[in-house]
């Protein structure tokens, strides 16, 4: 679980634990035992940590969660012991440094990193604190500031801004060796002391600011994180690293994860995140086919018809994707000037927040391609159709393309409810053509359905799943039915917000209600966002829609 070997007067601890070198007990044991041999072995002047295989460390293994602290060393007494050892310690991170693998990385006495490395305490989105001494390690190193950003939100950070603000001490190219370059390193530091690179001895340079700096994220985390404990659980913990010694500070953090772990927050949002994987493990039921056994199609071009609200951000999501072809039509000039000025603003707005650079943005704008007729799609390899929600138009759009795109060509239809084998029987190639169901605004929500018509063909099935994940979106496969699967648990909780109005509430009351409780937008805002005309024309369609039922009828008769 943790291999041992010595170069040069240098020790390596390499993790060993595919594939993302969790830190399991047998990892914490193997790490304390190689230390051990490290410290006893005369001919060792210093040791590096690094991790084998794609990544350094993911941090604590979140499926030893419920046996985590029965067992020695516990991760937050191994930090401990790491810090306090006589010979420095290389942390020396490639591929992720993650939770409980960055808190191992901040107790070594120096942290070196590929340029390509990515870093983060992301505990909070498991609805815990980082509980092995990252609450009150990083405030050390880089301020109470920086650390309720990094701590409270969980984002992920490159080496590079990571050596800006302090963390990494030396950046190696992303194409370097990373143990032979942290060995090299470990040797340069021999003899050093290590007064100053215990980081749980450092002060805390901002602690003055700790009430201002609480009150201002403490108003922030209220806005963006509505309803979850674990952000202000965090902010205490951190602001206890500015308020009392590492010792105390340290106890405050236990409390803090012992009363977070097993929440029921905490166990949704570990659910969560084994389901949001589990999904990429897509398969046609009774027939063999899956995810493992179907190679998508390569997919440079894409296209994309209609420029409305769904057409928008289904272009946003594939440029941030990095496609470097996006075609986009639509025919009605005040829509396609509308839409390409969105895009190009939102895209505007991330250079200005810093989350694409310059050359970035200006590459994506190079991407936009807009087209005016159908000819201009033949060679496209994926077109992406978001025009309004109408059977017929969708038909006559997907008869054009059945006739001018290239045989391969996969054809995805975002429909959120009409019979996707319907709109294939107009091509004359059926097999190609799949849904692709994004939610609105599709550039920032995460799920994607995609959406198998009972001609789809495994590789079509298997590019669409391949596309929504290089879109970053949780991609699920779904069964060709009214609704599909979002549409139809989504259905439930409208039914029931929509009693509410007939028992006298106002939508913007029960918009109130559900903003307090969590959700980033009340049930009448999506509605609105979405077009409520698009609920209405399929309620119609399946004849929901009775005006002559009194108020409390049962939904169906309405
Ligand atoms: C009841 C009272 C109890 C009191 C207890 C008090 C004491 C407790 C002390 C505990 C101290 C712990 C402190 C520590 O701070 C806690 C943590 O470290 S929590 C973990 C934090 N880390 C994360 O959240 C990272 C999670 N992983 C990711 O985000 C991603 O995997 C990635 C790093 C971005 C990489 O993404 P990808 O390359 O896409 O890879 P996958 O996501 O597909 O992952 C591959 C594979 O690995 C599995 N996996 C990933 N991370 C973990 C993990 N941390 N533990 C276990 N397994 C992990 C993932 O599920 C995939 O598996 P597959 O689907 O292939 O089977």
């Amino acid at each position: 679980m943790a291999n041992y070997s010595v170069r040069n007067q240098v020790a390596i601890i390499s993790l060993c634990s595919p594939p993302v070198n969790a830190l399991s007990s047998d990892v914490r044991r193997g790490i304390l035992d190689s230390l051990k041999k490290a410290e006893q072995d005369v001919k060792v002047a210093a040791i590096v940590i690094c991790g084998e295989g794609r990544t350094f460390c993911v941090g604590a293994d979140i499926t030893e969660f419920k046996s985590e602290f029965k067992t020695f060393p516990n991760l937050f007494e191994l930090v401990d012991i790491l810090e306090s050892s006589p010979k420095p310690i290389v942390a020396a991170i490639h591929g992720h440094a993650f939770g409980g693998g960055l808190e191992v990385a901040l107790a070594c006495h120096y942290r070196v990193a590929l340029s390509s490395a990515k870093l983060a305490l992301p505990e909070v989105k498991l609805g815990i604190l980082p509980g092995a001494g990252g609450t009150q390690r990083l405030p050390r190193l880089i301020g109470i500031d920086s650390s309720m950003q990094w701590i409270a939100f969980g984002d992920e950070y490159s080496a590079q801004i990571a050596a800006n603000i302090g963390i990494i001490d030396r950046i190696f190219p992303s194409n370097a060796d990373i143990l032979e370059s942290a060995v090299q390193y470990a040797q340069s530091i021999i003899g050093k002391s290590l007064i100053n690179r215990r980081v749980s001895k450092l002060p805390v340079k901002d602690a003055s600011k700790v009430s201002h700096i609480m009150e201002k994220y403490k108003q922030i985390v209220g806005k963006k994180s509505r309803g979850a404990i674990a952000p202000m659980v965090c902010l205490e913990a951190i602001k206890h690293a500015a308020l009392l010694p590492y010792v105390e500070g340290m106890k405050k953090e236990r409390m803090g994860i012992e009363a977070l772990m097993g929440s029921d927050q905490s166990k949704s949002l570990i659910y969560m995140f084994f389901a949001e994987r589990q999904v990429r493990n897509w398969t046609i039921p009774g027939t063999g086919i899956n995810s493992k056994n179907t190679k998508p199609i390569k997919v440079e071009k894409v296209a994309v018809i209609g420029l409305g609200t769904m057409g928008r951000g289904i272009v946003l999501s594939l440029l941030k994707a990095g496609i470097k072809h996006v075609s986009v039509m639509e025919l009605n000039k005040t829509a396609r000037e509308n839409g390409l000025l969105f895009i190009k603003n939102i895209l505007e707005g991330y250079a200005a927040r810093g989350t694409i650079s310059e050359t970035q943005k200006r590459s994506m704008v190079d991407a936009l391609k807009p087209v005016s007729n159908f000819e201009m799609l033949k060679d496209t390899d994926l077109v992406i159709e978001a025009v309004f929600e109408s059977m017929s138009i969708k038909k006559d759009i997907f008869a054009k393309l059945g006739q001018v795109c290239k045989p391969s060509a996969v054809l995805a239809t975002n429909t959120s409810a009409l019979d996707v084998d319907e709109i294939a029987m107009v091509t004359p190639k059926p097999k190609q053509v799949v849904g692709m169901h994004f939610f609105a605004p599709a550039h920032v929500m995460k799920l994607l359905e995609n959406v198998r018509g009972s001609k789809s063909s495994p590789q079509v099935i298997a590019t669409a799943m391949n596309m929504g994940q290089r879109m970053g979106k949780v991609t699920v496969l779904v069964g060709n039915c009214h609704g599909f699967v979002g549409n139809r648990m989504f259905r439930h909780y409208t039914v029931e917000t929509d009693f509410m109005l007939e028992e006298g509430a106002y939508p913007e009351q029960v918009d109130t209600v559900l903003k307090k409780f969590g959700f980033a937008m009340g049930r009448y805002q999506v509605g609105d966002l979405s077009g409520n005309d698009i609920g209405y024309r399929m309620r119609t369609k399946f004849e929901m829609t009775n005006k002559q039922q009194p108020p409390g009828a049962p939904e169906r008769e309405r």
